[in-house]
């Protein structure tokens, strides 16, 4: 699928935007990035020293530099796996809604609860209780996924390769009509 187009993807922490994206890019053969790699990169710094120095909007400033960068590039198509909070600037999502594929990963709570809890990376879950957080994150946020997404995809009781194959199949189900003639 040569021309597929970018593949971007949306969710809350734990959705498995990272895992997926990593199975899709192989598929594809092209080349994979994770917004939170690529902001540690360019800051020479993990994600918990940035929100302890800058705060979150100092990382949130950092999020959108990078999902500017990576869209603009319009000579290389990519898997992208973008953190959990980028829809919360509006001008992100006005960037992501000008993409034709933007997969959000649906998880329940309860998931992101149990797939988050094998690590410590993710600074927002340490200002307290990590269910009430995902609760209160999930009120605000879903609405937004589902704002900027041109497909959803239920991962609760999916394998993560079960859930690449929708985002394939709905990829090329996507390429077929935009070909086929009017
Ligand atoms: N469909 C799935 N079924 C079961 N486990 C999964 C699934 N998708 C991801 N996981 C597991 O959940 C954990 C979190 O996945 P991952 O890091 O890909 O999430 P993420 O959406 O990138 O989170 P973040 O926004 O914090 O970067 C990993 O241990 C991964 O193996
Ligand atoms: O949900 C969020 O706001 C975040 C999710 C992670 O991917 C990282 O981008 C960071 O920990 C913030
Ligand atoms: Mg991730």
């Amino acid at each position: 699928m040569k021309n597929a187009p970018n593949i971007i993807l949306v969710g809350p922490m734990g959705a498995g935007k990272t895992t997926i994206g990593r199975l899709l890019s192989q598929t594809l053969e092209r080349e994979f990035f994770d917004s939170d790699r690529v902001i540690e990169e360019k800051a020479g710094a993990d994600i918990p020293w940035i929100f302890d120095k800058e705060g979150e909007d100092g990382f949130r400033r950092r999020e959108t530099q990078v999902l500017q960068t990576m869209l603009d590039d319009k000579e290389q198509l990519v898997v992208l796996a973008t953190g959990g909070g980028i829809v919360m600037r509006e001008e992100n999502r006005d960037l992501l809604k000008s993409e034709l594929m933007v997969v959000y990963l649906y998880a329940s709570v309860e998931q992101q609860l149990h797939r988050t809890s094998k690590s410590n990376h993710r600074p927002l879950l340490k200002k307290g209780n990590p269910k009430e957080i995902l609760t209160n994150l999930f009120k605000i946020r879903d609405p937004l996924y589902r704002e900027v997404a041109s497909l959803i995809v239920e991962t609760d009781a999916r394998h993560p390769r079960a859930v690449a194959n929708k985002v394939l199949d709905a990829i090329k189900i996507q390429i077929e009509n935009s070909e086929s003639p009017v």
